[in-house]
């Protein structure tokens, strides 16, 4: 297992790639680690230029946080994460552009490319909205990330979770651009066509073994 301060060091970095990739703006979204019995997250409200190392918080299993640093306001629905899959062990969460729009009209994302397996489902799922930062937000996020490894937030945003950050990274940004290709569909006005649930079956078999292995 990697020490703190690779970990915290790897949080910070990935929060500046999802700056760089388009997927998030200012303050927005946070990052965390599954780290010993809890986990390690970004703090809240803080410009990710100027994160460092030590800002990175400590909050363990029962939401106890290390003295002298608040965590980010959506660290509920992190361990929610986390309680949830025990395949996962890195979290992401933005405002990505098009993850949004969609999660604005509360429309899950339909299996309108083979690419919608990367969430583990044929669909990606929207869950209801709550007010950011309250249990009842990670309550939703608890159940809807038992069927996806990335889900939208009704008017909110986007969480993707996987084995680790550079996954997660790559996660968010797939499925942003699976809601990039919806947007444009649903801007037709035309029926939008969708793969079968058994093909997405069929997928989601073969990317068990497809491509390179990002590991940590
Ligand atoms: C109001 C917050 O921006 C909220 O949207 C939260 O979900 C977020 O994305 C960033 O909050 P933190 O800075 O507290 O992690
Ligand atoms: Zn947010």
């Amino acid at each position: 297992m990697n020490n703190r301060a690779t970990l915290s060091r790897q949080i910070i970095h990935t929060c500046l790639e999802m700056t760089r990739l388009g997927l998030n703006q200012g303050t927005a979204g946070n990052v965390s680690v599954r780290y010993q019995d809890g986990m390690l997250i970004t703090p809240t409200g803080m410009p990710y230029e100027r994160m460092t190392e030590e800002a990175i918080v400590y909050v363990d299993q029962q939401g106890k946080h290390e003295a002298g640093k608040l965590p980010s306001s959506e660290w509920q629905f992190h361990l929610a994460v986390y309680n949830a899959r025990q395949d996962v062990n890195a979290v992401v969460h933005n405002h990505a552009l098009n993850c949004t729009a969609v999660a604005i009209l509360g429309k899950p994302i339909p299996p309108i490319h083979y690419m919608i397996a990367v969430g583990g489902s044929d669909h990606i799922p929207c869950v209801p909205y709550a007010t950011f930062g309250s249990q009842t937000l990670a309550n939703y996020v608890y159940d809807g990330i038992k069927t996806s490894k990335a889900i939208l937030l009704a008017h909110h945003g986007l969480i993707a979770a996987e084995e680790n950050l550079d996954k997660a990274l790559w996660l968010a940004h797939e499925v942003d651009v699976l809601a990039a290709w919806y947007l444009k569909l649903l801007a037709t006005g035309l029926d939008i066509p969708v793969l079968s649930s058994e093909e997405i079956q069929v997928v989601l078999e073969k990317f068990k073994s497809y491509g390179l292995r990002i590991e940590e």
